[in-house]
């Protein structure tokens, strides 16, 4: 297949040969960290205790509860909403319209379980079930990417992206060819972005939470504070849920397997370790370490938030009395540059507050495992990656202000370090 004229972008992830290992490795990763979770050792590295077999993972009852999970979050997702907002504007000048109701699709489910529980659904069986509604989720995740892959045979040139359409049916694949799939006005990559996967996760965690009360007669110390902390978090992402529209994923990357599969798989199966890890290996915890962790969590939500607003306020006003005082650079564009306050600081505050927050969600999991500190290493690695792939965005659009203001702030994520 030849590559649209115009389209022709440096290869990412080491091209076909690393897009198919990645796509051979990370559902291999999710299982085995599913399972590693449950043994004994709960080693991270190293050959899971035992290999699961077939019947073990596969169900087609456990498809069909996925299938109604989607439906029901899509059925969510289609309800009429407070706000309907505009993404950026596309290559051909016009500009998609999105819904803003994924705080009310949490709110709504949130009263949906409670039903459910209070009526006598075991909702604590999930967390025996995690195992094939993994596998089932990653082949799901293949069939919707192929798909999608379909879909973007005819789609407008206008509308793929500039990543994914190099020609090569794997890394395309992977990568993922059109930007902004849509049935109607159901964008398929913002509905999967944040809301089946991020509720799932927490509705995974509240799972294990309620299992672990059963097995012991209440949720210990450290898994309430690990499904407190992330619930702050997913309920920050779906509050603010508009700032979504102006990251990467959703302005620059195609809707692919990377993305599908790390919205539907990645997340509800990874993030949610360090509670799977707890229901199996208990840890103690006490009053003076639990304070700390919550004080941990706050200094990196304070700054996470904190740095995420003030960039969203800016963006959206610059005059907002509470950024009009901030130092900037003048672009080329006619956007300008913070090079003071939060991003005077570091040129990725926002980073900064997510990993100290992903250390404070493996810390109540102690120091005896590296298992729960499994999502830390690779949100390091992630951020790492994401923040050269975002510094090379803003230096092809700022060019000179780019470099006066790396020149000005010149640590990336960790003040003096990094
Ligand atoms: N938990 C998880 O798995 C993940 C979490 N995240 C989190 O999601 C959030 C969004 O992250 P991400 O999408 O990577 O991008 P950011 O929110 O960091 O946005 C980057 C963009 O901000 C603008 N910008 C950069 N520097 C400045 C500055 N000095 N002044 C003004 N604008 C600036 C640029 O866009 P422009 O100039 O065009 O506005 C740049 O492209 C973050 O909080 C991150 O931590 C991200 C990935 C995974
Ligand atoms: C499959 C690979 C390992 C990579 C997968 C990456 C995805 C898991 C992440 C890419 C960008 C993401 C964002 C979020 C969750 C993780 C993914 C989907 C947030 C929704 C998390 C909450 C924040 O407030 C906003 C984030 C936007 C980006």
């Amino acid at each position: 297949m030849a590559s649209p004229q115009g389209l022709k972008a440096p290869l990412e992830f080491g091209g076909p040969l690393g897009a198919a290992a990645l796509m051979l490795l990370l559902p291999a990763t999710t299982l085995h960290l599913l399972l590693a979770a449950r043994s004994g050792p709960a080693r991270l590295l190293g050959p899971p205790a035992r290999l699961p077999g077939l019947s073990e993972l596969w169900s087609p009852a456990v498809l069909l509860l996925l299938l109604t999970w989607l439906g029901l979050q899509a059925a969510l997702y289609l309800l009429p909403a407070r706000k309907v907002a505009e993404g950026l504007e596309l290559k051909d000048k016009s500009h998609l319209r999105y819904p803003i109701n994924g705080f009310q699709a949490l709110m709504l489910t949130a009263l949906l379980v409670g039903l459910g529980v209070s009526g006598g659904l075991p909702l604590g069986a999930l967390s025996e079930m995690l195992l094939p509604l993994a596998f089932v989720a990653i082949l799901t995740t293949f069939i919707f990417s192929f798909l999608l892959y379909m879909k973007a045979q005819v789609a407008p040139t206008s509308g793929l992206a500039p990543g994914g359409n190099s020609g090569n049916l794997i890394y395309d694949f992977f990568m993922g060819r059109e930007l902004n799939p849509r049935i109607g006005s159901f964008d398929f990559k913002y509905f999967c972005e944040l809301r089946p996967g991020l509720i799932g996760w927490v509705l995974i965690n509240l799972a294990l939470l309620i299992q672990e009360a059963e097995l012991r007669g209440s949720p210990s110390l450290a898994m309430w504070l690990v499904n407190g902390f992330q619930l702050l978090y997913v309920g920050d992402a779906l509050w603010y849920e508009e700032a979504v529209l102006t990251t990467m994923d959703i302005t620059h990357d195609g809707f692919g397997f990377m993305l599908a599969f790390g919205d539907l798989v990645w997340v509800p199966f990874t993030y949610s370790l360090q509670a799977q890890f707890l229901l199996y290996h208990p840890q103690p915890l006490g009053l003076p370490g639990a304070l700390l962790i919550c004080l941990i969590n706050a200094v990196g939500y304070y700054i996470f938030r904190g740095a995420n607003s003030q960039k969203n306020t800016f963006r959206k006003n610059p005059s907002d009395p509470s950024v009009a005082g901030l130092e900037t650079i003048p672009t080329a564009t006619g956007k300008r540059l913070l090079v003071s306050g939060w991003w005077g600081m570091v040129r990725h505050p926002n980073y900064l507050g997510d990993l100290i927050m992903a250390l404070a969600w493996s810390l109540p999991c102690g120091v005896s495992h590296l298992l729960p500190y499994f999502y830390f290493l690779y949100f390091a690695a992630l951020l790492v990656h994401r923040e050269a792939r975002d510094e090379l965005q803003c230096l092809q659009k700022y060019g000179r202000a780019w470099h006066e203001y790396c020149q000005r702030v010149p640590y990336r994520i960790v003040p003096y370090i990094y």
